[in-house]
């Protein structure tokens, strides 16, 4: 049967409004009718909802897209690998998904619009196994990694160099999820900040976030030795190939490290196109990576880096660094005209907004600026969920001490990534060595959606 995505939109469009309801509905059902699958999800849930639902969304209003839709499917299908999800966890998530979906369309759910689910579900679910498949061909669901350097470069900002046990294939640009050992079961994504080594080694730029419980340990709590679990890399924001035109990168916080990563790329590239960044932050002190920047421009003809500082408008210190006072999108026309430029913004999701609007004002084709703003957004309205959650009564992690204040609000939020089965624990801080040739099973929901989600 063909695909109808004018019918699955307009059914969707019923539950739309009612998302919160019918996700957790959807969990209600899948765990009643398949109770060992509970086991494998955490306590606290509701995080985990907002995931399933955005990847619904997804699915639904790209059914018109055959090839990003196939694009997105199949990136997903990769990333469940981590989660350990096989074929057989599909009909189940199939079952609820279609009870789910009739449960809250009342009247206007009938054979017709069944058949449509049906088969655009089996769709997405084929693309999904058969990339899982292909991947499981070179690469294992998750890497080990060590932290061979963390450097705090401001109280809540720290760079973190990791060495993969295994090679780690990705693209300037692209993004990673992270699980340490002090939160098992809970992955949070951080772009790469450095373009592919011939050592393997990457670098991610965080900071924590308040109420961010990887954010926070990754900060805080890692010191060189330690290991995190890394899973595939995600995220289409990469470089185009070289169609000789300039770039010009637009970072916001850390919002930097795709952008570095990219800028490193292009000096690969032989050719070297002259690149523009403008690295904003509210003050000085938050250019947590401007001396490294320095550096890098100082060996590369090519490279001019500008800081930008929003909140330093009186002179209170900005000069020391000669930035530019102001938003990014404030001090666009400063320079030059970009409307020959191919250009890349990082970083809050507003910033991404007023950049890419100004950037268009002054002559940038749309197709020109790549960002990620849709992830970003997603990625803030789960921060902020996690932010407003009130903390649960009890660790909802077994084996683990009782959180700190500052973490405890993060617990409840944070805990509802996918768990692993009790036969193939996930690591604990005392040892913190997954095996990748043998993951857990997890439904195949858990952890939907490349949001990248709360880079928290
Ligand atoms: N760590 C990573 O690997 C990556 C992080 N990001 C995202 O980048 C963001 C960086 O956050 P922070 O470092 O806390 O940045 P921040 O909040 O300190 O802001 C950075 C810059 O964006 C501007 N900005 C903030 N809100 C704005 C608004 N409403 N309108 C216009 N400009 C605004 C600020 O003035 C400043 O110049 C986060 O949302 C993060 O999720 C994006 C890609 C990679």
């Amino acid at each position: 049967m063909s695909l109808e995505p004018r019918i699955v939109k307009e059914s969707f469009s019923h539950i739309e409004p009612d998302g919160e309801r019918a996700t957790a509905y959807f969990y209600g059902r899948l765990f009643a009718e398949n109770p060992r699958l509970r086991t494998l999800f955490p306590p606290a849930m509701d995080l985990q909802r907002d995931r399933l639902f955005h990847a619904l969304t997804t699915l639904v209003w790209s059914l018109d897209s055959p090839d990003s839709l196939a694009h997105y499917l199949s990136a997903l299908g990769r990333d469940h690998r981590k989660f350990g999800v096989r074929p057989e966890h599909y009909p189940a998530v199939r079952a609820a998904l279609l009870a789910t979906m009739r449960r809250f369309s009342g009247e206007a759910w009938t054979a017709a619009t069944e058949a449509a689910w049906s088969t655009a579900f089996d769709a997405a679910a084929e693309i999904m196994i058969a990339s899982a498949e292909q991947d499981a061909r070179y690469a294992p669901p998750w890497w080990v990694a060590e932290v061979v350097e963390h450097e705090r470069r401001t109280s809540d900002i720290a760079v973190l160099t990791l060495r993969p046990s295994q090679p780690l294939r990705f693209s300037a640009g692209q993004y990673i999820t992270v699980q340490t050992a002090r939160w098992p079961r809970v992955w949070r994504p951080y772009s790469i900040a450095n373009a592919p080594r011939a050592d393997g080694l990457l670098r991610l730029h965080v900071r924590a976030i308040p109420g961010g419980w990887v954010s926070g340990a990754l900060v805080r709590h890692t010191g060189v030795g330690d290991t995190l679990l890394l899973g595939p890399a995600l995220g289409t924001m990469t470089l185009t190939a070289d169609p000789g035109r300039d770039l010009l990168l637009v970072a916001g916080g850390t919002g930097l490290a795709p952008l570095r990563a990219i800028a490193e790329q292009a000096a690969s590239a032989g050719r070297h196109r002259e690149v523009h960044l403008l690295f904003a932050a509210r003050t000085e002190r938050d250019l947590y990576d401007l001396a490294e920047l320095r550096l890098l421009e100082s060996s590369c003809p090519w490279l001019r880096v500008v800081p930008v500082l929003s909140d330093a408008r009186d002179g209170d210190g900005s000069s020391g660094v000669n930035a530019l006072p102001g938003t990014a999108a404030e001090v666009l026309d400063r320079f030059r005209d970009w409307s020959d430029h191919d250009v890349y913004i990082a970083g809050p999701a507003a910033m991404i907004r007023s950049t890419a609007t100004r950037l268009h004002e002054l002559g940038v084709p749309p197709e020109r600026i790549h960002h990620d703003l849709l992830e970003a957004e997603q990625r803030e309205e789960l921060a902020r969920r996690a932010h407003d959650r009130t903390p649960p009564s009890v660790c909802p992690i077994a084996g683990h001490t009782a959180p700190e204040p500052a973490e405890a609000t993060a617990r409840a939020s944070e805990a509802t990534a996918p768990a692993s089965e009790p036969t193939a624990p996930t690591p604990q801080p005392a040892a913190p060595t997954p095996q990748p040739a043998a993951p857990t099973p997890e439904p195949v929901t858990a952890g939907a959606a490349p949001t990248h989600s709360d880079r928290s």
